[in-house]
């Protein structure tokens, strides 16, 4: 017996000598390992575990106790010894995939989409892709997969799940999404309810391999964002108001050993899946998209999600902290094609910029280059200590179907060529590949035998504990929950001066060169803690009545018309308003590292107590003060309180609806009323869209409330529709209102503007609310007449599923209605694919006068200061296109107006029409059309090039 596990144990260790030599990749040495690997015996090859001993019936129950113990500890060297084994095979697996592997997927046709006539790209089997140029020029490309168009994101993951494997062993590791905007990356990452996309599955499958080892590990959740070349954390709440502290910067730094860390990036610790997926949806929420000519919901930026896992006396892993990082690039895009300007143009050589850095580094890498430029991009930089030679790279490059995207497609190929390994492709002959093959089945067979030990060891240490647990009446599982890890307590941020290995003194002894400087501490978001009895430090006020934005939503277009912009992030809006005054936008969010270096802002928080016993897998002993001393170093945020603290909390049970977006409301500011006017004036600027925005929150501003008609308003509208989608503005501010509703159907060629007694609930689902930007271009002119009247109201605009929805459902009183001009409907705007309607709410006055004189004191004054504010707007000789002639009609009682249908012409071709300009006019034409139904005209009286006319 021992003669023939000496024996295995020596194939073993020649298999690994010659695993060894796999840099050469010689045939020779894959003949020599498929031949060792078939020479070993058909049954449980490695039995290193001890046969079992104990009978606790025939032994005292001290002799029983002190066996299962022994026994118990064997095992557990098995356990140990098996999952070296694992691990090695694993590398070595991937090693011989290429620590660099790129994979193809074509995207399928979604609907309406014209594949042309040439096919361009065929899928010729699972590592071949042929692009056909042209009738008579085909090229071929291989990959180490290539996912047809019909593969399921199970498919897909199946290669990837390896790579979570080597991240249970400590390796790092980056899954990166590539390719063509519009070609699926996102929703190979992400996926959606029914087809869980790479991010899910991956979460799911490290909380799966680590409950499954014997080891505690301690799992962390991070996810930022590289927007235009800066770092965002999409945990970090977001400010709402201006006292607000300003979202912390984030700031890369390298340790001495090489290790990349993100000052000021929330780690969350998560006990399993679900807080995971959780703050995965938060996370989603806050990424910046907009729409543009290939992707009505295109990432404008690169999303990271970075999951830590860090493991302690666990000799056989590669490192005791690693991290995976999931990356779901921005789309690469050429802007000549997709005729992006301004801000998408700038979003897009961004995103372009940082991919080409990230193709030169990784093939830099491929050919064992000295110098590796990390430099060059954000995202380079970031992933520094997760792109080398120590760790796994799965890159998926996705290519578009198309006819018209086959140079795009040849790009992303391009690409995907230039990095992916160079042991494959064709520098290995025909012969080399299939042993190679050959010899890597055999390894997965190992590998998976290995598992099923483990996975006997496993049961049968199980089986070991519950005897001992009999015997002495101690639950093994209370035993660990003693050792559970406990989290330090949370210490004012003073003391907590720690960066990384780094201990520096608290700030207050330090000489006061030294010190940050308020300015500094103001950017890194850390306020008040250092303060030195000066009180908290808060963001800059800017304007003393500015509101900063949630998010900014405008409504755009229809599906056809693929017509661009507008950001949807709040955070980007934020920095639309920082823009204003700073000119360096980067030095707001992604600063040097000098700024920030005092600073070490992830709070601590104590573990749950209440951790489920699954939980508790994770926790990590702590039994040493070196250990100790690691995890006082890495303080991780309680999910469930950070979660707590968003209280935007993502859906439950649905999808993330990342575009799910509440507009930021645009009012002019008293203060700036006078340069803002020149901005005003600058028609299609984005600043138009950064400038003068304010939350709807205004109603909770710092002067005092406004008690609306029905009462005030508690919860900020931002956080009340996110919290329920299906709530519209009108239900936020009055469940009871009575809104006429004038809604325009479009049916063969016509469009029908008619009125209805509500909103119709029905178009606004759950799951399916998502708000679009308004064209940065339009927003001068939609928006013209709400700066020049002012108001507190201001129309919210959501998007129903492929619907664009703008409603104002604030009431007006009689005192209002006389300031504001009647331009202040309720738009709402709904289209799918199949049919569209846009529709147009309007508040119905109140008739109650008295409503007016109750008003308070605080609420006069605020609308006397934005009544004033507006009063100069409205002598601007700019030609009011949109100020209609009678106010008071447009206010008509609903009882009046109903049945009332304006018919509008609309074209077949005017379907295919896109471009700002049309939509402009489509909205003039809807505005007009509601001011005749006012009035009660029930002709438009012109024709459609009318409202052409009126843009001239
Ligand atoms: N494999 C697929 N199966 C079904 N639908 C897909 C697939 N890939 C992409 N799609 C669909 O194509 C559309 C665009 O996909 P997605 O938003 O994921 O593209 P993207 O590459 O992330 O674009 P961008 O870079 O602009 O963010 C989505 O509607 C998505 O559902």
């Amino acid at each position: 017996m021992m003669d023939s596990r000496k024996s295995v144990g020596n194939l073993t260790e020649t298999l690994h000598s010659l695993l060894g030599l796999k840099a050469h990749l010689t045939s020779n040495w894959v003949k020599s390992v498929c031949d060792i690997v078939r020479n070993l015996p058909p049954e449980r090859s490695i039995d290193l575990r001890p046969e079992s001993t104990v009978d606790s019936t025939d032994d005292d129950p001290a002799t029983a106790i002190a066996k299962i113990k022994d026994e118990l500890a064997a095992l557990t060297g098995s356990l140990n010894h098996l999952t070296i084994q694992r691990r090695n095979i694993l590398n070595d697996f991937l090693d011989m995939k290429g620590n660099i592997r790129v994979f193809c997927r074509i995207r399928p046709m979604t609907l309406g989409e014209n594949l042309g006539l040439l096919t361009p790209v065929v899928a010729l089997n699972s590592n071949n892709v042929l692009l056909r140029i042209a009738e008579s020029k085909n090229k071929s490309y291989s990959f180490d997969r290539v996912f047809q168009p019909g593969s399921s994101q199970d498919e897909v993951f199946s290669e990837v799940e390896p790579v979570i494997k080597s991240v249970i062993d400590g390796y790092n590791a980056c899954i990166f999404a590539y390719g063509q905007t519009g070609t699926g990356k996102t929703f190979t990452m992400e996926g959606t309810p029914d087809a869980p996309g790479i991010v899910p599955r991956a979460i799911k499958a490290l909380f799966k391999q680590a409950t499954d080892s014997n080891r505690a590990f301690l799992i962390s959740f991070s996810m930022l964002e590289i927007y235009m070349g800066n770092l965002k954390d999409l945990l970090v709440p977001k400010p709402t108001k201006p006292t607000d502290p300003m979202p912390p910067c984030l700031s890369i730094q390298t340790d001495l050993e090489g290790g990349i860390e993100i000052d000021n990036l929330v780690a969350i610790q998560v006990n399993d899946f679900n807080q995971a997926l959780r703050l995965y949806r938060l996370g989603c929420r806050f990424r910046s998209t907009a729409s543009t000519n290939s992707n009505i919901n295109s990432s404008r930026s690169h999303c990271l999600i970075r999951i830590a896992v860090t493991c302690f006396d666990a000799p056989e892993r590669r490192r005791e902290a690693n991290k995976l990082w999931l990356v779901d690039l921005g789309g690469s895009e050429r802007v000549l094609k997709t005729k992006a300007w301004g801000k998408r143009l700038d979003e897009g050589k961004a995103i372009n910029l940082s991919l080409s850095a990230l193709g030169d580094v990784i093939y830099a890498l491929q050919r064992k280059r000295r110098h590796i430029p990390y430099r060059n991009s954000k995202l380079t930089q970031v992933l520094k200590d997760s792109l080398g030679d120590d760790s796994k790279t799965l890159m998926l490059v996705h290519v578009s179907p198309r006819e018209e995207d086959l140079c795009e497609t040849i790009c992303s190929l391009n690409f995907a060529t230039r990095v992916k390994s160079i042991h494959l492709g064709n520098e290995d002959t025909t012969e080399a590949r299939e042993q190679k093959e050959i010899a890597m089945a055999n390894l997965q067979q190992k590998m998976e035998k290995i598992e099923d030990d483990h996975q006997q060891v496993r049961r049968e240490i199980e089986q070991l504990n519950k005897k001992l647990e009999n015997l002495t009446g101690i639950s093994t599982s209370s035993q660990d929950q003693l050792h559970a890890y406990d989290f330090p307590t949370e210490e004012p941020l003073e003391k907590n001066s720690h960066i990384g290995d780094i201990t520096m003194a608290p700030l207050s002894k330090l000489p006061r060169f030294m010190r940050p400087t308020i300015c500094s501490r103001r950017k890194s978001g850390v306020t008040g803690q250092t303060s030195e009895g000066r009180g908290p430090v808060y963001a800059r006020k800017r304007r003393t009545s500015s509101h900063r934005a949630e998010s900014i939503s405008f409504p755009v277009k229809d599906h056809t018309e693929n017509n661009s912009e507008h950001s949807v992030s709040r955070s980007s809006c934020l920095i639309g308003l920082n823009r204003k005054n700073s000119s360096d936008n980067a030095t707001q969010y992604s600063q040097d590292t000098s700024e920030t270096d005092l600073l070490d802002i992830r709070k601590q928080e104590r573990a749950p107590s209440t951790s489920s016993p699954k939980a508790s897998t994770i926790h990590v002993q702590r039994n040493s003060s070196c250990r100790r001393n690691k995890i006082d170093d890495k303080k991780f945020l309680n999910v469930d309180n950070w979660l707590h603290l968003q209280k935007n909390q993502p859906t439950v049970s649905g999808h993330t609806h990342r575009t799910k977006r509440v507009l930021a409301v645009p009012i002019p500011n008293k203060k700036q009323k006078d340069n803002g006017h020149s901005k005003a004036e600058n028609f299609c600027g984005e600043e138009m869209c950064n400038c003068e925005f304010k939350m709807q929150k205004v109603f909770n501003h710092d002067r005092g409330h406004i008690a609306l008609n029905q009462g005030e308003i508690e919860t900020p509208i931002s956080e009340a529709v996110l919290e329920n989608p299906l709530t519209t503005l009108k239900d936020l501010f009055n469940a009871d209102s009575d809104v006429v509703r004038l809604s325009l159907h479009t049916s063969e060629g016509k469009t029908t503007i008619h009125t209805e007694d509500s909103v119709d609930s029905s178009l606004i689902e759950d799951n399916q609310c998502a708000i679009l930007s308004p064209p940065e271009g339009s927003c001068g002119r939609i928006y013209e007449p709400m700066q020049h009247c002012g108001g507190t109201g201001v129309p919210i605009m959501h998007a129903v599923e492929g619907e664009i929805e703008c409603s104002n459902g604030f009431m007006l009183t009689d005192h209002d209605i006389h300031k504001y001009c009647p331009t202040e409907l309720d738009y709402t705007i709904t289209h799918s694919r199949q049919n569209s309607r846009i529709s147009i709410s309007m508040p119905k006055l109140e008739s109650s006068s008295q409503q007016a004189s109750d008003v308070s004191d605080s609420e006069d004054t605020e609308r006397q200061y934005f009544n004033d504010s507006f009063i100069p707007r409205v002598k601007e000789t700019r030609p009011r296109l949109l100020h209609l002639s009678s106010q008071r009609a447009l206010f008509m009682q609903k009882d009046k107006q109903k049945d009332v249908a304006i018919t509008v012409n609309k074209g077949q071709q005017e379907n295919q029409k896109t471009g700002f300009w049309h939509i402009t006019t489509r909205k003039i034409e809807v505005l007009y059309a509601s001011a005749l139904l006012g009035l009660g005209v029930t002709q438009l009286g012109f024709e459609h090039d009318f409202f052409y006319g009126l843009m001239l």
